[in-house]
């Protein structure tokens, strides 16, 4: 059990399992796939383009287009979610876009995502205040997340997400539009961030390196439909 940042009340996080998960569309069986992922750990998800990856994190996240056949479970600390709607699951979600409300400031997208048990303006200024310092970002509070480089938005998206106390991580190609370099630098925060937080984590890419970084078991979906 951990207690995540942005949450006065601990936020209960273990393992996540994907309990025999099979998603399909039209008749055609997409992918398959049952793990258990432990707190801290990152699960990288491969595999060609449209072999189900980003399907398989909207089932996770619980925001599946209901065109496509589901069956299987998804479980937190032994919890069933898979009923449970998007917004009541805790899944922290990092796309490939960083996606930053452009009618807020850097700070007010921070203070947006703070679990609502922490009351009053000064304690979640306070809270946003330090996920930007933690980040390299101090001062960064009022800034338009237009004026912000692209690394600089990953690292706000990313604290934005941790604020919000999730159970799970869901990442989605975090790192694509970033160089080299600043893909390297903004995935070894978000793994020691995961991992500091004891956040299960899936992770979807296409870059062997990210899945290197993560550090954890690599599972390749959709081979034999794509052979
Ligand atoms: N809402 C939807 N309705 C119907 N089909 C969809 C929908 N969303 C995705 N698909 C199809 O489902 C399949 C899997 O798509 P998905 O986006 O999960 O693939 P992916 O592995 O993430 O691909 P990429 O690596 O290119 O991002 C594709 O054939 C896609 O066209």
């Amino acid at each position: 059990m951990q207690e995540n940042a942005g949450s006065k009340s601990p936020i209960k996080t273990g393992c996540l399992t994907l309990s025999e998960v099979t998603i399909g569309l039209g008749g055609r069986a997409l992918l398959a796939i049952s793990a258990t992922i432990a707190p801290g750990e990152v699960l990288t998800i491969m595999g060609p383009s449209g072999s189900g990856k980003s399907t398989l994190l909207a089932f996770a996240g619980g925001f599946l287009d209901p065109a496509f056949d589901v069956s299987g479970r998804i479980l937190i600390d032994g919890k069933d979610l898979t009923a449970v709607p998007a917004n009541r699951r805790h899944a922290g979600i990092l796309f490939q876009d960083p996606l930053l409300f452009p009618h807020l400031s850097v700070g007010g997208n921070i203070v947006f995502a703070i679990a609502p048990d922490v009351k009053g303006r000064g304690a979640r200024r306070r809270l946003a205040d330090a996920a930007l310092d933690e980040v390299g970002l101090a001062g960064f509070f009022d800034r338009d997340p237009d004026t912000l480089s692209g690394g600089q938005k990953a690292r706000v998206a990313l604290q934005r997400v941790l604020v919000s106390a999730p159970r799970f991580l869901l990442l989605d190609e975090p790192f694509s539009n970033l160089d080299a370099a600043l893909r390297q630098q903004t995935r070894e925060l978000v793994f020691s961030k995961a991992r500091a937080a004891g956040l299960p984590t899936i992770l979807v890419t296409h870059d062997s390196a990210d899945a290197e970084a993560a550090g954890g078991r690599v599972i390749e979906i959709g081979m034999e439909e794509q052979a």
